[in-house]
C-alpha cells in the first residue's frame, strides 16, 4: 500500500521543508492539489509552485489535477516534474485525448472520478491510463467526510484485470476509513489532514505517526 500526503494540509510558507519531511516520515509518493476556482470552487497553485518543490521530493510526484481545460497545460505540469499526472473525466469532453497527451509528454496518465461518477466512465481507458483515482470527497477542500465508494473500487478492480493500474483514493481517508478502501481493492491512498495533524517541519515526528497508523488499519493491524 502507497501512502501519499496531500500538500493541500501542508504549511504553505513552507512547502519545499514539509515535503522533505514527509519523505523522511514515510511516505511513499507526494499528493499535490492543483485547483483553479473553475472546476473546483477553491485555487490552490500551478506549475511554478510544482518546478519549485520538485527538488524537495525524491519519489514520485502525484499531481492531481482539479482545472478546466487540462490539455493547454499538460506539458507545463510534465515539464514541472510531475511524476504522474491525473486529470478529471468531468473536467472536458475529449479524456481519451487527455491521457493520450499525459503520456506523449513523458508521465504516467491518472484519471478521477468524481463521487457521482460511474466505474463505467473509464471502460473504454483502461489501456491509456496508469492510475484511477477515486474521489471519497467532492473535489474542492481538504479535510471533508469520506463518502464511501467501495462499490466503484471493486467495480473497478475487476475491470482492470491484470492491467497494470493503480487505484488511488482520495479524500477523508484514515486509520477507520483506510481499511474500507483497501479491503474493496486501493492500492495508493491518499491523506491529507490526517498526515499533517499533530505536527509541523520542526516536530515532523507525528506525520511518521499518522503514515504509520493508516497503513496498520490498511493493512489490517489494530494497535
Ligand atoms: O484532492 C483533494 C481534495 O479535492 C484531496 O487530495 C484532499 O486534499 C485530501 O485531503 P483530506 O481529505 O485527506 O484532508
Ligand atoms: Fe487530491
Amino acid at each position: 500500500m502507497k501512502i501519499a500526503p496531500s500538500i493541500l494540509a501542508a504549511d504553505f510558507a513552507n512547502f519545499g521543508a514539509e515535503c522533505e519531511a514527509i519523505e523522511a516520515q514515510g511516505a511513499d509518493w507526494v499528493h499535490v492539489d492543483v485547483m483553479d476556482g473553475h472546476f473546483v470552487p477553491n485555487i490552490s497553485f500551478g506549475p511554478t509552485t510544482c518546478a519549485a518543490i520538485r527538488p524537495h521530493i525524491k519519489g514520485v510526484m502525484d499531481v492531481h489535477l482539479m482545472i478546466a481545460p487540462v490539455d493547454p497545460y499538460i506539458d507545463a505540469f510534465a515539464n514541472a516534474g510531475a511524476d504522474v499526472i491525473t486529470a478529471h473525466v468531468e473536467a472536458g469532453p475529449h479524456i481519451h485525448r487527455t491521457l493520450q497527451a499525459i503520456r506523449g509528454a513523458g508521465a504516467k496518465a491518472g484519471v478521477a472520478l468524481n463521487p457521482s461518477t460511474p466505474a463505467e466512465a473509464v471502460a473504454h481507458l483502461l489501456d491509456l491510463t496508469d492510475l484511477i483515482c477515486v474521489m471519497t470527497v467532492n473535489p474542492g477542500f481538504g479535510g471533508q467526510k469520506f463518502i464511501d465508494m467501495s462499490d466503484k473500487i471493486k467495480t473497478l478492480r475487476s475491470m482492470i484485470g491484470d492491467r497494470p493500474v493503480h487505484i488511488e483514493i482520495d479524500g477523508g481517508v484514515d486509520p477507520s476509513t483506510a481499511p474500507i478502501v483497501a479491503q474493496a481493492g486501493a492500492d495508493v491512498l491518499v491523506a491529507g489532514s490526517a498526515v499533517f495533524k499533530g505536527g509541523s517541519v520542526s516536530d515532523p515526528a507525528p506525520y511518521g505517526t499518522n503514515i504509520k497508523a493508516i497503513r496498520e488499519a490498511a493493512a489490517g493491524v489494530y494497535a
